[in-house]
């Protein structure tokens, strides 16, 4: 199933269960706006590189549009949609008060060099400046972009709006980015993984971890999590998977990884193939890459017992029936909507793997973007431990607000977290009122 689709219908199953009227459920679904830029550059060898950026802003009725910016190959319309709702969703879990917005550029940044990535990023940012603002639209990173993407975004909007920090989250510290943002993501799905585990009588000690990408989240959270005395067995990245059933040493892989670009080559275990990583033995699977990489063709193999959705909507809902209460109204509400429940009812509930949700799961990047723009905005720095706190309170209480949702629904994590974001925005929403 398409990301939108697949995003479409976990959002129309949450109205249903929250009885939402059919005409707010529409204008809640559909984008505020929609922006699509011709970016041409050129190359360091002269020749010219058009490529398609894009910036999609979904939901603004619980303030700023707040999402971040991907390169990847993969990036089009109907994924930054997708994205971009999830945004909404998102940050109305960790109810901060922010919409929902993502944006992109059709691209695969390792085949470009740092001068054209800066240019390209500079006239993606010539081509969109005026629909974002501190007020209006905060973009930050996601895939393929980090804190030098938003350097370069931060200077050229500056250029036309005078010095602007809160434009971007996740910039360098230098230029008014917070501490901790670098690893918030990763240390939120510690703190989310944390509170699933303790629901079930766990600690992150003593369980075995999985993790597909090793990028920023997937590398943070492998850190983070082996801190807390947790085993990650196997982790993967676009160059390779590697495996130790005694557990990775991870501080000794990142500096491999740094060195080598990639975790292939790591002398600390026996290597697998990437493609392998999500049925890897383990009590935890943390899918840290791309979307719809846990789906139909894979669902029934997966060992794992929790799933924690560190990436953006990597399980495809044909693989998500998994925690439904076979009686429960929200499955009733899901014939309605689908087809072919039942075989992969049999399939997937006999596992009974429980899915922690993306939409809180990966909040803590979010989340602490929310901390680094009101620290812009009060041209006050927070320390460290502030901002570690804060983001666990938080994530605790974002994963308190769903439990609550799944005991009124009788439903899963995922209707949970989307009945309660739904909710909260719709709340906003008809509070606002429509112009006549
Ligand atoms: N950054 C953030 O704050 C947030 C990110 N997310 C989500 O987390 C996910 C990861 O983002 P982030 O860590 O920022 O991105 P990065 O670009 O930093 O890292 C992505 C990682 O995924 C790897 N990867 C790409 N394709 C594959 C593949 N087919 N198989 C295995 N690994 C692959 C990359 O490998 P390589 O480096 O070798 O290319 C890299 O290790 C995304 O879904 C993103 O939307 C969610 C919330 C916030
Ligand atoms: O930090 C942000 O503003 C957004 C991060 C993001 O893109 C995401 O959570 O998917």
């Amino acid at each position: 199933m398409n990301a939108l689709a697949a995003t479409n219908r976990n959002f129309r199953l949450a109205s249903k269960l929250l009885g939402i009227d059919s005409k707010l459920a529409k204008s809640l679904l559909i984008p505020f706006r929609e922006v699509k830029v011709e970016c041409t550059i050129p190359k360091d060898d002269g020749s010219l590189a058009t490529y398609v950026g894009f910036r999609i802003q979904h939901d603004n009725s619980r303030g700023p549009m707040k999402g971040g910016i991907r390169y990847h190959p993969q990036v089009e319309t109907d994924e930054v949609n997708a994205l971009a709702q999830l945004m909404t969703w998102k940050a109305a879990v960790a109810n901060i008060p922010y919409g929902g917005a993502k944006g992109g550029i059709g691209c695969d940044p390792s085949e470009l060099t740092v001068s054209e990535l800066e240019r390209l990023t500079r006239v993606f940012t010539q081509k969109i400046h005026d629909l974002i603002g501190i007020q209006i639209d905060v973009p930050a990173p996601d895939m393929g972009t980090g804190p030098q993407t938003m350097a370069w975004i931060l200077d050229e909007y500056s250029k036309f709006h005078g010095h602007s920090p809160a434009i971007v989250t996740g910039k360098p510290i230098d230029l008014g980015g917070s501490l901790g943002r670098d690893a918030a993501t990763g240390r939120g799905v510690l703190f989310a993984t944390e509170a699933l585990l303790n629901q079930h009588g766990k600690t992150i000690s003593g369980q075995r971890f999985v993790i597909q990408g090793f990028g920023n989240v997937g590398s943070w959270a492998a850190k983070l999590i082996s801190e807390k005395g947790g085993k990650v067995v196997a982790v993967s990245d676009i160059t390779g998977g590697i495996k130790n059933s005694e557990g990775l040493n991870i501080p000794s892989l990142l500096k491999h990884s740094k060195e080598h670009r990639g975790v292939r080559g790591f002398q600390g275990g026996d290597p697998i193939d990437p493609n392998s990583i999500l049925l890897q033995d383990c009590d935890v699977l943390i899918p840290a890459a791309l979307g719809g990489v846990i789906n139909r063709e894979n669902a029934n193999e997966i060992k794992a017992k929790f799933v924690v959705e560190a990436a953006n909507h990597p399980t495809d809902p044909e693989a998500d029936e998994v925690g439904f209460n076979i009686f429960s109204p929200c499955l009733l509400s899901i014939r309605k909507y689908n087809v072919n429940h039942c075989s992969m009812l049999q399939i997937l509930k006999k596992k009974g793997v429980v899915i922690l949700p993306d939409i809180l799961a990966n909040s803590g990047g979010v989340t602490v973007s929310y901390f680094e723009w009101v620290q812009n905005i009060q041209g006050f720095m927070w320390d460290e431990e502030k901002v570690n706190k804060e983001l666990k309170t938080y994530m605790t209480k974002g994963f308190k607000d769903v439990k609550e949702m799944c005991k009124t629904h009788d439903c899963d994590l995922r209707m949970g977290a989307f009945t309660l974001a739904v909710n909260r925005v719709a709340r906003a929403t008809l509070l606002r009122g429509w112009e006549a």
